[in-house]
This record gives C-alpha cells, sequence and structure tokens, in this order.
C-alpha cells in the first residue's frame, strides 16, 4: 500500500484535496474526524480532557463543547501540549488499526494536520501539502466556516511555519486561486504519479530507466535527497551506518542528470540483503541481477553491492549499498566533497558530461554514456587522491 501524507495549514483546502482522492479511490484517513470519535461521550478521551480542562468543557449533554474547549487549549503552549498529550496517543492507536485494515493494493490519503509538526514526514511515501496565503485562509475560515477571527489566527499561531512545510514536501499544491485550478492538480497528480507509484510499489518495480539528458543544477535535489534519506534511516534502523547523497546531484552548480544518488553504509552485505524487504516497502525495490563496482585500474576483483532503484516515477533515485571495505564506497564520498570543495575541476566535469550528452543523445544509450564518462572519472580520482592527502580528508 502506498501512504499519502495530505498536510497544510487550517484553511489551507487538505479537505477540499483529500475529497478529490477519495473520489478517484483513495482510502482516506481524516485525523480531524478520528480526534473527533476518540473523545466522544462515555470515552476515556473525553474524561481525561475533563480531569485535565474542567467539567465546563463539557456541554449540557455531556459531549465535548470543541469551542470551549478550543478556548482554553489554544490560549497557550502549555495547554495545547496538555491538550496534544491526552488525544495524540489515541489518534495515533486508531490511525494504525484503520491503516492496517487497508488493502494491499489501496493508496492511502492520510489527512493529517499537524505532519509537519510532529516530524512525521519520514514515515510516507510522500508528503503533499496544500498551501494558500495566510490572509486568504483567514478569510475562507471566517466567511465560509463562520470561525472567529481570532481563533484562525491563534491556530495559525500554534502551527508550522511556511518554511518547515517546504521543507517537508515532496509536492506543493498551491489552493490560492479557483478551486478547479487546485482539483485539476490533483487529478494529474493522482493519475500521473500516485497510481503508478502505487503499481510499481506493490510489483516491486523501478521505474523505467533514464535518458542520459542532462538537466541544470537544482537547488531542491538536496532537500529531496534528504527526505529520501530521512524515510531511508527509519525503515533502515540499526544496521545502517551512515546515509548520504552522493553523485553528480550533491555538487552545488553541477548540472546532471535527473537522478538522486544515495548512498546507504551497512556493515556487511548480509546486512544489505535483510534490508532488502523493508527497503522495497518503503519505496526503493531492488534491482534485479548480481551488482559491481568495477576497479578504475582493473587491478582487482570488482567490488560487490546490493542496488536499488526508486518507484517513485516521478523522482529517479539510485540507491547503492555498500560495505565501507569497498574502496568504490570511500570514493563516492571522496569525489563528492573534492568537487564540492573544487569548483574549477566541477566546472571542467560538467563541460565533459555535456559534451559526452550531446554525442550520445543521438544513440540514447546511457551505458556508453556513463562509459565514457568514466575516463574522465578515473583520471580525476587520482587529483582528488592528492587532494585528500593534502587536507587529511576523511571520509
Ligand atoms: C480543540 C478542538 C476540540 C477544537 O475543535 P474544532 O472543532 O474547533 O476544530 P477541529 O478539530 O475541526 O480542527 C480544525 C483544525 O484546527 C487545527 N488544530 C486542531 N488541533 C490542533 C492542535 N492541537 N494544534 C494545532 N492546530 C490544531 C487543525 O488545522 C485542524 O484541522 C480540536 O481541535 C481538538 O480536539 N484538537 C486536538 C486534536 C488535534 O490535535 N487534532 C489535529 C490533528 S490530530
Ligand atoms: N480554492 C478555493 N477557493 C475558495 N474557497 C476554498 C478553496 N479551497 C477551499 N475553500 C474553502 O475554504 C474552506 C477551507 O477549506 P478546507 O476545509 O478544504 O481546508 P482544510 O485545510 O481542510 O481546513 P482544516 O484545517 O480546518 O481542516 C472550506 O470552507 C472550503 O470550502
Amino acid at each position: 500500500m502506498l501512504r499519502v501524507g495530505l498536510t497544510g495549514g487550517i484553511g489551507a483546502g487538505k479537505s477540499t484535496v483529500a475529497n478529490r482522492f477519495a473520489e478517484h479511490g483513495a482510502v482516506l484517513v481524516d485525523s480531524d474526524r478520528i480526534a473527533r470519535e476518540v473523545v466522544e461521550p462515555g470515552t476515556p478521551g473525553l474524561a481525561a480532557l475533563a480531569e485535565a480542562f474542567g467539567e465546563d468543557i463539557l456541554a449540557a449533554d455531556g459531549s465535548l463543547d470543541r469551542p470551549a474547549l478550543a478556548a482554553k487549549a489554544f490560549a497557550d503552549e502549555e495547554s495545547r501540549k496538555r491538550l496534544n498529550g491526552i488525544v495524540h496517543p489515541l489518534v495515533g492507536k486508531r490511525t494504525a488499526e484503520l491503516m492496517a485494515e487497508a488493502a494491499d493494493d489501496a493508496v492511502i490519503v492520510h489527512d493529517i494536520p499537524l505532519l509537519v509538526e510532529g516530524n512525521l514526514a519520514a514515515a510516507y511515501h510522500l508528503v503533499v501539502i496544500v498551501d494558500a496565503p495566510v490572509e486568504v485562509r483567514v478569510r475562507r475560515l471566517v466567511d465560509v466556516r463562520g470561525m472567529a477571527e481570532a481563533d484562525a489566527r491563534a491556530r495559525i499561531r500554534a502551527q508550522a511555519t511556511d518554511e518547515q512545510r517546504r521543507a517537508a514536501a515532496d509536492v506543493w499544491l498551491d489552493n490560492g486561486g479557483a478551486q478547479d485550478a487546485v482539483l485539476a492538480e490533483v487529478d494529474a497528480l493522482w493519475a500521473d504519479r500516485l497510481v503508478p507509484f502505487e503499481a510499481n510499489l506493490r510489483l516491486r518495480k523501478p521505474r523505467p530507466p533514464m535518458s542520459p539528458m542532462i538537466a541544470p543544477y537544482d537547488e531542491t535535489w538536496p532537500q529531496q535527497a534528504e527526505r529520501r534519506l530521512a524515510r531511508l534511516r527509519l525503515v533502515a534502523g540499526e544496521r545502517l551506518l551512515r546515509a548520504d547523497h552522493i553523485g553528480s546531484t550533491a555538487v552545488p552548480g553541477l548540472p546532471a542528470k535527473d537522478v538522486l544518488d544515495l548512498q546507504l553504509t551497512v556493515p556487511t552485505l548480509a546486512d544489505a540483503d535483510a534490508l532488502a524487504g523493508p527497503l522495497a516497502d518503503a519505496g526503493f525495490p531492488p534491482l534485479e541481477g548480481e551488482w559491481w563496482d568495477d576497479p578504475q585500474d582493473g587491478s582487482a576483483a570488482p567490488w560487490p553491492k546490493r542496488l536499488h532503484v526508486g518507484a517513485d516515477p516521478k523522482r529517479p533515485v539510485n540507491l547503492h549499498v555498500r560495505t565501507p571495505e569497498t574502496p568504490a564506497w570511500r570514493l563516492a564520498l571522496l569525489f563528492r566533497d573534492w568537487l564540492r570543495a573544487n569548483p574549477a575541476e566541477r566546472d571542467a566535469y560538467a563541460a565533459v558530461k555535456e559534451e559526452l550528452a550531446r554525442e550520445h543523445a543521438a544513440d540514447g544509450t546511457v551505458a556508453d554514456y556513463a562509459d565514457a564518462k568514466q575516463g574522465w572519472v578515473n583520471d580525476a580520482f587520482g587529483r582528488a587522491e592528492v587532494w585528500a592527502a593534502q587536507t587529511s580528508w576523511q571520509p
């Protein structure tokens, strides 16, 4: 099952987007709704709230007086934390139960207002954020929902900043304009990304191979890599020694094929094999066959590794799982750091890549392109080693 985390500030349009996903066939898990269920009359949740905030948060019929609790809970940080401490564990438990009930081929859309605040992004295959400017959100909450303006602003203050949401977003949906516009984006996201992503995940199928087209440096590459590394750290757990963004997309200013190279370091290949299933479930199926890094001078036997590929059709990822005793593991880190520290070498490398990409665009073969590039890279390793010695570089 594909787990999509859907979030955004209050009034941004999460429910609007979530309902459209549901129309397409997504299984919706709605945190606000669960948060209501766990404090229904007669529940231990409601009793705990009354104990913590006083009987005056109860209406005459014994149900929760939501505006009364909101007034107390959003008044200060300590009260809000007390509220969260009571409700969130109950919501978490019920959420896990609902997710476990979903079919293997489900696309779960989890509408969760506090995904960023709770630092939960790594638990999803993809995080979708709905956004609209603060003033637009306040207007909608006041005019359409009938919320008091001060209440709307108090909740906005209690939530994540735009910058924090940007860092967590794999997909950013702008709902500052007409509803039709955001719904059209949702339709495209469903058809072009979520449906094939779910199928790739279930069938453990990598996305199709990349063309050798070189893209200009994208300054969001490091953040995109970091979000995937966070997911990988979560599933790899204690077997993981370290997780790094390597390759050309890890070098600021370097044009590159738009594929993120990530390296997981594990003690032994047996650890890599034990992780094959969990990595596949997290959206990184293993590529079939045996994979080796070739020593550049041809002197030693090739170094074995495991290779996984991202299942997300819109975010190509090559995931190299290596052990620290292979020289390829160390070279991946050295080459990256050397290029980062030496802009002239980086620019020379960019020129070589662009020249080769032009030549191979005609025949369209990625393998030939990679072979030709390796010549420059092998020479560069020599210069990188000199730099490593001079600067006492350590991986
Ligand atoms: C305080 C309560 C009773 C007020 O109820 P009300 O009907 O006015 O709001 P509702 O529950 O529909 O929430 C509307 C929106 O408020 C924001 N919000 C709600 N709780 C919180 C919170 N603890 N911190 C920050 N924002 C919150 C979210 O954007 C949410 O989508 C209610 O919000 C609540 O029980 N909150 C605690 C549970 C919670 O954190 N829910 C959010 C995700 S699990
Ligand atoms: N593009 C839009 N133009 C105008 N109104 C909109 C638009 N999108 C959503 N709305 C309206 O704004 C209000 C807030 O939207 P919605 O309920 O989807 O937000 P939400 O993020 O789920 O809110 P909450 O955080 O309270 O759960 C709703 O009344 C909705 O009908």
